[in-house]
């Protein structure tokens, strides 16, 4: 597994910038429910200018396009390309991994399962994509390497992402597409006191919750929003966001989330789906 060292800027902690289920598409003026995905896509990113917080590298956790073309994947590298920071990113369920790594090798975005983050964290990005259905799973092999990941920094906190939810989010119609074997996800974690979060994607909304004594973090898309503990399927009129998680040097995770003003993009809230 090849490791990748992210230089820490500041003594006390590392800050990253996650974005996630951009839902891009080759052509620029592709929609999902109503809302453009591409310029939401941009106002996200103008919006983390407008903040002009500092980050140390971005993550993108999964479901970047969503038609599976090679420039749906160049679409997002030219967007953080305005950044000089490294992005890890990694595959969702609308994913396509050969034309993802098409794109590869790229200067800024990484191709890295394992990241040791300054001095005192590690992020292990782990591959919960079972090709042609909504739902995750977490192979053997990526469970292995996570193991093999945490056995060999037992002294630095540990950050686990993922694109699929590994628990019930409050949403029946959204939880059957949760990571289904999830209990051997938390076999893992429960042996390494050292993991601190588990950050996904997938489920389009802000959650912060702990499970299994760990924080289990996901984050709203950059594009549609999907409503809180709703059975059916039911889109949230809230903005697309972001999320910055400060890692500290001493194990806390410092994080918000932040959204795009106005009403730009507002989907089409009666949608039954997609
Ligand atoms: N009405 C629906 N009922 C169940 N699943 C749906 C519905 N609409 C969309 N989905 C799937 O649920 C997934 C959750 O978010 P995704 O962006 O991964 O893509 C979504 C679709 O694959
Ligand atoms: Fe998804």
């Amino acid at each position: 597994m090849q490791t990748y060292s992210l230089p820490q800027s500041n003594p006390d902690s590392v800050v990253l910038l996650q974005i996630t289920d951009t839902h891009l598409f080759a052509n620029g003026s592709g929609s999902l429910l109503g809302v453009a995905t591409k310029d939401s896509f941009h106002a996200v990113l103008n919006g983390v200018d407008t903040a002009a917080r500092h980050f140390d590298a971005i993550v993108a956790t999964g479901d970047i396009s969503q038609d599976h073309t090679p420039y749906s994947y160049q679409r997002f590298a030219d967007g953080i390309s305005r950044w000089s920071q490294p992005c890890f990113w990694l595959p969702g369920n609308h994913d396509f991994q050969p034309t993802m790594q098409s794109i590869l090798p790229s200067e800024q975005i990484k191709p890295h399962q394992q990241v040791l983050v300054g001095e005192h964290w590690q992020m292990i990005l782990l591959d919960s994509q079972v090709q042609g259905v909504p739902h995750g799973e977490v192979s053997a092999a990526q469970l292995a390497l996570l193991e093999t990941a945490l056995a060999r920094y037992p002294d630095r906190h540990a950050l686990i992402l993922l694109h699929h939810h590994p628990l019930e989010a409050g949403s029946a119609w959204l939880d059957q597409h949760q990571l289904h074997n999830n209990h051997q996800l938390w076999n893992v974690i429960d042996k390494y006191p050292q993991v601190k979060a588990v950050l996904c994607g997938h489920i389009h909304q802000n959650l912060d919750r702990i499970y299994h004594g760990v924080r289990v973090l996901a984050t709203p898309s950059t594009c549609i929003q999907f409503m809180p503990d709703s059975d059916d399927f039911a889109l949230d009129d809230n903005n697309p966001g972001w999320r910055y998680l400060e890692l500290t040097h001493d194990g806390r995770i410092i994080t918000s989330v932040h959204r795009v003003d106005g009403d730009q993009f507002k989907p089409k809230l009666d949608a039954e789906g997609y």
